[in-house]
């Protein structure tokens, strides 16, 4: 199984005005499609990140797996090694510091995908079966929720609604678990003083009794704010995300904390573990195949996480339906990945580039694809419409705290902010 033919394709599509320690999401969001054809006609899909950098890398390593077989990956992962020779980007400081390792598993990691994709297609089984095989047959996901704006200024309100209180967050939440049938909830906070964030989880405590919690403040409170904040949500949170930056910081809170700490920025590349564990900085981390190297290096972490008793639960960033089902198949072949996962879906809201019918939630979780392979095909005219969209929008790279400037100029997004 040879690689023929690599397409890889920028895509937009549109993205409510979700706030976070950043600023706030533009009106569209970026993302890039791989295709991987091989000699034999199968098609393989994989999805990653969009903005400009990213995407110059991966159309330029691109070139250099053409002839390669879908089973090469380790040649592969060398050979993009030596051209990546840069760090690409750090996302908008959202997901952890960049490095240059990190940057080269995130080119990866959309061409390892498509490859599995075609390994399962040929072999008539879905990719959980080659990361060891589905130990559920449905992925949970929990409710994201998001201070968010009613509309983007200056256009229509969308369907969801403001929040920007806790009254706002408990509607969100309501909403989304009527739609989606979510057992647990994250709130994305760092948005408002950390009082009003531990108010709006007080009250999503009090609206949804025993449904687990989890908050996100992006590392924008100080050492002696996480602590505070984490010892007056006694009782309520599952589990803390990123409270402060940088793994010192986030041992000295986590030992003064009653709950679990999680991350996914401060532990986001394999020489963070050593320290992180050595300091018991995190009891929980976040996988993300898009940049821990795809699926297999992401069970490979997975089975390290095991050994030192990490707990697992994975990050999403806004995404497609071919990221959704990446996601959903190793989730579903990881057997300590008990928590519940970040999802972006719902703000998707039915915008895919995959045809419908093959991802669906029942009870906030996603069956995995019974199909061979990810399990999910590409639709075309939707591929060529988001892509012609991403001609149009304008925007390279995200960049939220730009955006958020257009309507408050003084705004900042330095963080630890409170
Ligand atoms: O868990 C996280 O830190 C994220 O999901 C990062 C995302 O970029 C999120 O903050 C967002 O979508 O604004």
């Amino acid at each position: 199984m040879i690689i023929r033919q690599i397409h890889v394709t920028p895509v937009a599509f549109r993205d409510p005005p979700l706030l976070n320690a950043a600023g706030v999401h533009e009106p569209w969001a970026l993302r890039t499609i791989v295709e991987v054809v091989t000699d034999e006609g199968l098609t393989g899909l994989g999805e990653t990140y969009g903005d400009i950098k990213h995407l110059e890398k991966m159309r330029e390593c691109a070139p250099a797996l053409i002839g390669l077989d879908v089973h090469a990956t380790n040649t592969m992962y060398a050979r993009i090694s030596a051209i990546v020779g840069d760090v690409v980007s750090d996302m908008h400081g959202l997901t952890g510091v960049a490095t240059k390792e990190k940057s080269i598993d995130r080119i990866f990691s959309p061409f390892e995908v498509a490859c599995l994709d075609i390994r399962g297609k040929a072999a008539g089984v879905p990719v959980a079966d080659l990361l060891g095989g589905k130990v559920r047959d449905a992925v949970p996901y929990s409710a994201y929720l998001f201070y968010k704006w009613a509309g983007h200024p200056g256009g229509e309100p969308d369907r969801f609604g403001e929040a920007l209180d806790e009254a706002g967050v408990v509607e969100q939440a309501a909403l989304l678990i009527k739609e989606y049938g979510f057992k647990s909830i994250k709130l994305k906070g760092g948005v408002f003083p950390p009082d009003q964030e531990i108010d709006a989880i007080r009250a999503l405590h009090e609206a949804f009794p025993g449904v687990p919690l989890r908050l996100d403040p992006n590392a924008a409170w100080t050492v002696e704010t996480s602590i505070r904040v984490g010892r007056e949500l006694e009782g309520t949170l599952q589990y803390l995300e990123d409270p402060t930056p940088g793994i010192p910081g986030m041992a000295e809170v986590a030992a003064a904390v009653p709950m679990p700490l999680a991350t996914n920025m401060c532990v986001v590349t394999p020489e963070h573990l050593p320290p992180a564990i050595a300091s018991s900085a995190i009891g929980v981390l976040l996988l993300d195949h898009h940049y821990w190297g795809g699926l297999v290096r992401s069970s490979h972490i997975a089975a390290l996480c095991d050994t030192f008793g990490l707990s697992l639960s994975m990050h999403s960033n806004s995404h497609l339906g071919i990221s959704l089902a990446a996601m959903t198949h190793l989730a579903a072949a990881t057997p300590n990945l008990t928590f519940a996962c970040d999802t972006h879906t719902p703000w998707q809201d039915g915008q895919d580039v995959v045809l419908p019918g093959a991802l669906r939630f029942t009870d906030g979780a996603v069956p995995v694809p019974a199909g061979p392979g990810l399990g999910v095909e590409l639709d075309r005219d939707a591929l060529a419409a988001m892509n012609e969209a991403y001609d149009k929008c304008g925007i390279l790279a995200r960049d939220d705290t730009t955006y958020m400037q257009r309507f408050e100029p003084s705004y900042s997004a330095r963080r630890p902010r409170w």
